[in-house]
Order: structure tokens, then sequence, then C-alpha cells
């Protein structure tokens, strides 16, 4: 492979809301630049998990060089996919930082909606030039020159510059190519300097090991190389570099303002954090590049083998997934109910779906997942601040001075007609309006800020039945506030179950405490005794339900005679059932505990 100038190299990515058509641009674009022929292409090449396939939509960032002839010169264009979905926000910020452009995708027929707008600031944000388009021009409801103007209003993108392409017909396509040369700017960048590469992506091969996705910043990468990964300061030996064309490709250098991935050996993804910098082994390495932040992870839940036995093969089956995917997290932790499980940390919640339906797919484990919280701050009396991942970790509350729980910043966009039912629904959920304003005569925005444990059950399925369909949503945590937090704790049989406790709003409590309790008497089975289902903040008791006990005839031998005989009998049934009673265990099945998964409303 020949060494390509800068000025021949254009780095992007494609930005866009979920279904604008993202993937289907990319195969256009392949297809376009010969990089995969007609033949060769299967319908959207870039989504290749079977997940992705399955849900169609993009989960992990991935990376092709395409060459290209224009005017003459021969260009290395470097496409990076990008996720949309708004658990995946770091990911695409570091794409982000690895491109020079972006193509912001707009369905005609759809408009701006909010990850448009989200995707397309945080790309302003990184100074990327941007391209945009208006794809999918060929359906018969496209409404371009409105969504030119929302464009205008939203983006203040001039109209002039907008490209209208069919990413299904390839209309278009030939302009895009030519716009990305003429506009985006070469990357910047020292092929002499001291080495700085971003780590933008990375998978995990059961043959080569980690696969690490890189842009070269400065300087240049060489196989044999001696590297370094700054954030595990672990140094590594390069076995094989190269660019995916879309297939691996093995070449021998990279220089700066390249992409492409190297290969060391390295067993576990543990050691490559995505936006580290790779410098040279050694000391005289160039400094980390800025910007590089810790998975954040939002959402817990327990998962459990429902049958015990399967507990290794859980722990397993988590251990794979974690080494492909390094912003899940996981920990051995016991339940007297469920017995032993794990507890995960993921990213938000369609990263938590994602999760389990692969477990569900890779494995054949039965699982038990418990309700979901967020991650909650505490201010103890001592003056100390820790999270917390799980209700059974909530101090007493005499301990606690503050209670403190993530906050969100969600922009919300839809038909104006719907305003009012998406305002009630925020509102619902303790949200602050924070601004509204018109995108175009038919749509707009509004924002508000909401707690995260309100946004993650249900908000994005409520918010779709209260716009029939239309309306969207992204968000992004702003920080932690004090709330009036209560861990409301469910006992069975006076005894506490606590794989059913969550934390919730003291307002709240007493309705979801009478949830639950009802859900769990229709869930649990009769026993020969009465079952008391009681909801509970710290010793008070606010709701309670009872499950009535099987009742056995026992004076049905009895034909008329003596009363007295009757009330014998009941009396010595009634103290068996109450020596039953201190000594039997109430058999939860596993069902009662997704019954109370859906905590939201009754
Ligand atoms: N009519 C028409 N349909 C299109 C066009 N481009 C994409 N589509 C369709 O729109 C749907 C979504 O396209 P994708 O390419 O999967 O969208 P995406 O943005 O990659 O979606 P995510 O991966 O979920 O972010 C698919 O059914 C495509 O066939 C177009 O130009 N015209």
């Amino acid at each position: 492979m020949p060494e390509i100038a800068n000025k021949f190299i254009r780095n992007f990515c494609i930005i866009a809301h979920i279904d604008h058509g993202k993937s289907t641009l990319a195969d256009r674009l392949l297809e376009f630049t010969g990089t995969v022929t007609r033949r060769e292409m299967k319908e959207q090449l870039l989504d290749d998990m079977q997940l992705e396939r399955d849900r169609g939509i993009t989960i992990k960032a991935r990376a092709v060089r395409m060459m290209y002839m224009y005017e003459g010169n021969e260009y290395e264009m470097n496409l990076i996919d990008t996720p949309g979905h708004v658990d995946f926000h770091y990911e695409v910020s570091r794409s982000l930082a690895c491109c020079e452009g972006a193509i912001l995708v707009v369905d005609a027929a759809q408009g701006v909606e909010a990850q448009t707008l989200a995707n397309a600031f945080a790309a302003m944000n990184s100074n990327l030039t941007i391209v945009p388009i208006i794809n999918k021009i060929d359906l018969v409801n496209a409404r371009i020159e409105e969504v030119l103007l929302e464009m205008e209003q939203t983006l203040a993108i001039d109209s002039s510059e907008v490209l209208k392409v069919s990413a299904k017909t390839g209309v278009g396509i030939e302009g895009l190519c030519a716009a990305l040369i003429q506009r985006i700017p070469e990357p910047k960048g020292d092929p002499e300097a001291i080495l700085q590469a971003m780590v933008f992506d990375s998978h995990y091969d059961d043959y080569r090991g980690a696969i690490t996705y890189i842009r070269v910043i400065n300087g240049r990468l060489s196989r044999g190389m001696k590297i370094r990964f700054l954030r595990t300061n672990s140094t590594h030996e390069i076995l094989e570099l190269g660019q995916f064309t879309p297939q691996r490709t093995a070449c021998n250098v990279l220089l700066a303002g390249e992409v492409g991935y190297i290969i060391c050996n390295i067993k576990s993804l543990k050691l490559v954090h995505i936006g580290d910098t790779v410098t040279i082994a050694g000391d005289n390495g160039a400094p980390a590049l800025e910007g590089y932040k810790p998975p954040k992870r939002m959402v817990y839940c327990g998962l459990y083998p429902s049958d015990g036995q399967e507990f290794t093969e859980l722990r397993d089956a988590l251990e794979k997934l974690a080494m492909n995917d390094p912003s899940f997290e996981f920990e051995p932790e016991t339940s007297d109910a469920l017995g032993f499980g794990f507890r995960c940390g993921f990213l938000g919640l369609l990263h938590m779906e994602i999760v389990q339906q692969r477990l569900e797919q890779e494995s054949n484990i039965d699982l038990i997942q418990t309700a979901p919280n967020v991650t909650y701050e505490i201010l103890n009396k001592n003056g100390e601040t820790f999270q917390i991942h799980k209700p059974q970790d909530v101090p007493d509350s005499g301990q606690i001075e503050e209670f403190r729980q993530p906050i969100v910043r969600v922009n919300l966009i839809q038909p104006a007609e719907f305003i009012g039912n998406v305002m009630k629904l925020c509102q619902d959920r303790r949200g602050v309006l924070v601004r509204q304003e018109y995108l175009s005569p038919q749509r707009t925005m509004i924002v508000y800020d909401i707690p995260l444990a309100e946004v993650i059950y249900d908000l994005h399925d409520k918010l779709k039945s209260a716009t029939r369909g239309y309306g969207t949503m992204d968000y992004e945590v702003i920080g932690y506030q004090p709330a009036d937090l209560v861990k409301l704790d469910i006992l069975v049989n006076a005894v506490r179950v606590d794989a059913l406790s969550v934390i919730c709003h003291r307002y709240d409590a007493e309705r979801r405490g009478r949830g639950v309790c009802k859900r769990l008497k229709d869930e649990i089975d009769r026993h020969m005794f009465e079952v008391a289902i009681q909801a509970a903040i710290g010793g008070r008791i606010i709701a309670r339900e009872s499950k009535p006990a099987m009742r056995k005839n026992v004076t049905a031998k009895c034909y008329g005679g003596d009363i007295s005989r009757k009330k014998k009998l009941w009396a010595k049934q009634k103290e068996g059932k109450k020596r039953m009673k201190a000594i039997g265990q109430v058999e939860i099945p596993q069902k009662a505990f997704l019954a109370v998964l859906d905590t939201g409303e009754e």
C-alpha cells in the first residue's frame, strides 16, 4: 500500500437520527467507490453483528477505508460509522474526535429529530465540517422544503449547502463524494512527530485477541513497533496493523491522519480503553490526547440464573460478553431469595437490553432479572460521599445526610399538536421545563430536566404512544441533585426479600408499594397458611396485601351433630397453621420477580 500524503486523505463519519438511513448510505458509498462490488454487497454491510441486523440499529462504530479517484487524484476516504443511540454517546464522541468532517443525514419525511440535533451539536463542538444531506428524497411523502427550513432554524445550516440524496436509489451519491473531498479539510498532524494515536473502538477476536481501532494523530505506526497504552501503562508489540477495506487488510505503516487497526496479542479488552492514547513505549512518549472519559454506567440490575446450577455457565457467558464490550461490567452478588448471581452495570437501558438479548442468544441460560436502578449518590453524616449501585447498599436513614439522584436533560421533538401530551408526561415524571421552541410551524422542541430513574423505565415508550410514534427524545446526564428518596422494601411473611427492594421518591413510595404488593399477591401461589405481603420504608409498613390460606375442610366428616366438636377441629387446625407459618417458607415464583420490574404505572 503506497503512503498517501495528508492532502489526499479525508476522514469523516455519518451522523443521523436512528433509521434516517446511515447504514444504507454507507453501503452506497462503499459501492460507488468500488470498495465492494455489487455482488459482494450484502445489505448493510457495516451492521455485521447478528443482533444489529435483528434490531436494525448500529451498536458499535466501524471504520472502512475507501479509495476514490477524483479529478485525477486518488483519495483515501475513511468512513467511521458511529452508533446513533443515546446510550452510546461516548463512543460517538470518540469517533467524532477521529474525523475532520461529518455527513449529517436527515430523513426527508421525518425531518430533524432529537438525535439529529444531539449528534450535530456534538460534531460542531468537535469542530467538524458538516456536510448536510437530506436523504430518502425518493419517498412520496418527502417534504424537502420544510426539512430545509427545520435544518436552518435549528442548526443554522444554509439551505444552499444541503445535498439531496437517496441512499436507496443512489441519486446524489456522486455529488456527495465530491462535496466530501472539496469541503472536508485534510487531516493535520505531523508524520515525523512522536507517535500519538487515539483508540476509538475495539473488538475481540477469538484467534487474534483484541483488535484495536485507532486514528493516528501524529507520527507513525509500523509493524514490530513497541507501543504503550497510556491509561493502563501497558506496553505491547504491534504484530499486525492495517485498514478495513472493509475486510482487515494488513499494511506496513499507518501515518498521521490515517485510520486503521492494530493487533498486539492482547488477551483482554480491559487493557483497551476507548478514548485512550497510544504512543511509543518507554519514557519519551507523547502526552495523552485530551478528552478521555471512563465509561459511565448509569443503570444497574441483578442477573440470576433461574436454575442455581447454572451459575458457572452464566459467569462464563458474562465474561465472554465483557471481553467484547468494555462498557459492560459485572460482579458476583448473592441474594437471599435468588441465590448466587451477578450485579451488572450498563450505560443505559438499551445497552442493558442488548446485553440480555445477547446472553439469551449466545447461551441457553434462563435468566431472572431484578428491577433496574440508576446509580445514586449518598452523602453520609460523616461528610463522605459514595455511590450506590443497588438498593441493598442504602444505609439506615439515620446515617444519610443527603440522598442524590442523577438528573438528565431531555430534548423532545414532536409535532406541535402533541405538545400538551408530552409536557404532561414530563411533568408527571417530576420534570422541570427548561425551554420550548418551534423548529418550524409544525414541529416543536421542548427541553426538560428529569430524574434519570423516571426516564429509564418507560419515558421513551410513553412518548411514542403520546405522540402516535412521531415524538423523539435524547438525553444527557447533567449531574446529581438531592431528592427525597427512600428505600422501599418488600416483606413476605415478615421476611425482607432483598431482590425486590427499590429506591424511589418518598411521594411515590406508597403507590409503588401498593402496586408491587398487589402484583405479588397475584403471582404467589396459595400456601397452607395465610401469606402477608407488605411494603415498608425502614420499619414502617406502608402497604399490605394478604394471600388467603388454602382451606382444608376439616369438618367434612362431621355430619350434623354437636357444633362444639366442629369448633374443636377448627381450633386444632388454626393451631397447626400457626406452627406452619412460623416455620413455613413462602415460595416466591420466578415470575413474581419479573412482575415487579414493571414498577411504573399500574
Ligand atoms: N425510500 C428510501 N428508504 C431508505 C433510504 N435510505 C434508507 N432507507 C431505509 O430506511 C431504513 C433505515 O435505514 P438504515 O440505513 O438502517 O438507517 P440507520 O440510520 O443506519 O439506522 P440505525 O443503524 O438504526 O441508526 C431502512 O429500511 C432503509 O431501507 C432512501 O434513500 N430511500
